[in-house]
């Protein structure tokens, strides 16, 4: 194969040499032939080079064919000092009067023609020596005289030269070429009984008598593999889209089509959430099954003047040229959210995924390839940072906020290390007596230079990372041992909730983790509960199930938290073990003032309490608000109405003044 590419592509030195038939010596030859194929030209006697015997009575011969030796090539096949077959290709030349030589030169021979080539052409025999070759003969006026065997298996309705061609364009402008210059090579293809194929051609015209002769050479087999070359320089293997080569070459010519035509072009720059964990739980088999379903919804939801390419990993990009406006981007970026989010059957699940995506147009926001790039890719990092399935319109303080999200995950491995993180507490209240009988455990991070870190800041980062494994167990273990303190002072034993990040539940071992802490902390598993998203539940229905049964027979409460962001489907919860659900603090927020809300929460806590959950409604600001929840019987409540979070020691205070009497108390497992 190699030998093939290289006899299409010969090296820029060709080896040459002049053979002088009479001495049998080289007469002259260039570097490159003596450094090439040193012995195998002759050998040195007496400062001559000597030819071999035979070649030389072969070449003695061919001439003594009188002058029908000169209209072709005397052809014969040598091997370099590394072994590689060369074909050599002598013509007749004058060494002065009566006196006759070679000029030769020396191709490279691909070995499927070394096995066909006879040693010379150009005797009597020649047509039947060329019945293994592709061989052809044509009048001047392109009329079929003779084809050899292989090129009659070919060709075989071929009648006049034109009917080789696959495009008559090409035919005419080749056989123009002939005429014109009597010897023509070209890469043209030809309509064989095989179909459509690549093929070198060698033409040549007969100066006796005009007629054409023509080699040629099926070359398709080298134009696949160029082809498959390109493909895989310029295409992922896995989504088959264009990679990141192609995409600076069609980033150059947008931004030049619109500075010519002063227009805008846009750049989103997409990464998939938590795709690390999909991959790093269920194996990359299934990732790679789930990139391939994400690529190909992107693909038929982009615009068709966009192009999708993948960058790798589960980065990709989209280029929209001829963008009228901005919000045009930000519409469709909002378009491939929602298509994303859907789930997606892959190995017998349903699977969820989602993207966040960052936008950049030209010449707003770069004027170059790279700062577009990167803008966009700052504005990714900046939606990723602030909510999963999101985009973002990049703006220059973006740039910022990235470089400080790309060290918050460094500071965020020290920050572990050194104790800067903190639990805060906030309490939630049953509603019949406004008592506090149990608190959610909320995470602080008091940063030394910037102060207190939000956590929806930087529990984005430590999932990215992988850094919320032992950040959620040190969040586990620090709830637990709060509860187990909290009772030795003699307050009302209290249900504490801790949130579980979709990467830490999947950690395989999360049920021994949790185990272990309760064993060391020795406090009552029914006081512990795990907040999990609707997200955690739907990614893999089978293994979640074992999971959350096994949290159930060590007698930890289950709760869904932002109940109604998600798949919202109680007939879906039933097959789970879980016991209360939060309503998202997005359906409070208008309780009283949008009707719809106010339908969602009445049905929620309706449906829930036929299906024995208990109901908490989060983030309840105000008085009416919590009437309303009141009257829809929602048992417990949590909001800025009643305390915000708050440190365990402001928190063992709080309790002491509002929480119910030791002997009032009812146990939060008996509501
Ligand atoms: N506007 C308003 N907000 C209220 C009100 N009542 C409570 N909130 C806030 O609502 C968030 C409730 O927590 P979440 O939905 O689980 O949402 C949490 C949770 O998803 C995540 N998070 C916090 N701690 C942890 C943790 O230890 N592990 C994990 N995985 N995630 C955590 O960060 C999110 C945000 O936590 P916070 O900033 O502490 O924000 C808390 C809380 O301060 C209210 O009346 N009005």
């Amino acid at each position: 194969m190699t030998d093939a590419v290289e006899f299409l592509v010969p090296s820029p030195k060709k080896a040459a040499w002049v053979i002088d038939v009479a001495q049998g010596t080289v007469s002259w030859s260039n570097p490159t032939a003596k450094n090439r194929f040193g012995e195998a030209l002759g050998v040195s006697r007496d400062g001559l080079t000597y030819i071999d015997r035979e070649l030389k009575d072969d070449l003695t011969q061919f001439l003594s064919q009188s002058d029908k030796s000169a209209l072709l090539c005397f052809h014969w096949l040598i091997r370099d000092v590394s072994n590689t077959l060369y074909r050599c290709t002598a013509s007749v030349i004058s060494l002065g009067e009566n006196h006759h030589g070679f000029s030769v030169e020396a191709y490279v021979c691909p070995t499927e023609v070394s096995n066909h080539l006879p040693r010379y052409y150009g005797r009597k025999s020649l047509p039947e020596s060329l019945n293994s070759l592709i061989f052809m003969t044509f009048s001047c006026d392109g009329e079929r005289l003779f084809l050899s065997r292989r090129a009659e298996n070919l060709f075989p309705a071929v009648q006049s030269i034109k009917d080789l061609f696959a495009v008559s364009g090409a035919a005419s402008y080749f056989i123009q070429r002939v005429k014109f210059d009597l010897v023509v090579q070209q890469e043209l293809r030809l309509s064989t009984s095989d179909g459509v194929r690549w093929f070198k051609l060698e033409a040549h015209v007969n100066p006796d008598n005009g007629n054409v002769d023509l080699f040629a050479q099926d070359i398709q087999e080298v134009r696949d593999l160029e082809v498959e070359l390109y493909k895989w320089q310029n295409y992922d293997e896995l989504t088959h889209l264009p990679n990141r080569h192609l995409l600076y070459q069609q980033l150059e010519k947008a931004k030049n089509n619109a500075t010519k035509r002063n227009r805008r072009f846009g750049l989103m720059y997409l990464d998939l959430d938590g795709f690390k964990v999909v991959n790093d739980t269920f194996g990359h088999r299934v990732g790679d099954k789930l990139l391939q379903e994400v690529a190909n919804r992107i693909k038929n939801t982009i615009p068709p003047r966009s192009c999708l390419y993948r960058l790798g990993g589960d980065e990709f990009v989209v280029v929209l040229e001829h963008i009228q406006d901005i919000q045009e981007l930000v519409d469709i970026a909002a378009e491939i959210n929602a298509t994303c989010e859907q789930t997606y059957p892959v190995s017998e699940m349903e699977m969820v995924i989602t993207a966040s995506i960052g936008i950049a147009c030209y010449p707003e926001h770069g004027e170059d390839i790279d700062s577009l790039l990167k803008n966009a890719d700052a504005a990714m990092y900046r939606s990723k940072a602030s909510a999963h399935n999101g985009c973002l319109l990049y703006d220059a303080g973006m740039t910022e906020c990235y470089s400080a999200y790309l060290t918050l995950g460094g500071g965020l491995r020290k920050a572990i290390e050194e104790g800067q993180f903190e639990l805060y507490y906030q309490p939630k209240i049953r509603s019949t007596d406004e008592y506090a009988v149990g608190a959610e455990a909320l995470l602080r991070w008091h940063h030394p230079e910037w102060g207190m870190i939000p956590p929806d800041q930087f529990i984005p980062v430590a999932e990215e990372s992988g850094l919320i494994l032992p950040l959620g167990e040190w969040v586990i273990r620090r709830a637990c041992q709060h509860i187990q303190e909290w009772q030795s002072l003699g307050l009302p034993p209290i249900n504490v909730s801790v949130n579980l990040s979709g990467r830490q539940f999947l950690q395989h071992d999360l049920v021994d983790i949790v185990q272990g802490i309760l064993t060391e902390t020795k406090i009552d598993p029914k006081y512990l509960e795990l907040e999990l998203t609707e997200s955690m539940l739907m990614s893999d229905a089978h293994e979640t199930i074992k999971k959350l049964h096994a949290f159930r027979e060590m007698g930890i409460m289950l709760s869904i938290d932002d109940f109604g962001t998600g798949y919202s489907s109680l007939a879906y919860l039933k097959k789970f073990p879980i016991q209360s659900l939060k309503i998202d603090r997005s359906f409070i927020q208008d309780l009283g003032v949008d009707s719809d809300d106010d339908a969602i929460v009445k049905a929620t806590i309706a449906m829930a309490q036929s299906l024995n959950l208990k109901v908490v409604a989060e983030g309840v600001e105000s008085r009416s608000q919590m009437n309303l929840l009141t009257n829809y019987q929602c048992q417990e409540v949590q909001g800025f109405l009643f305390a915000k979070p708050m440190s365990s020691t402001d928190f063992v205070e709080y309790l002491n003044n509002r929480g119910p009497d030791l002997e009032a108390f009812i146990d939060p497992e008996t509501l």
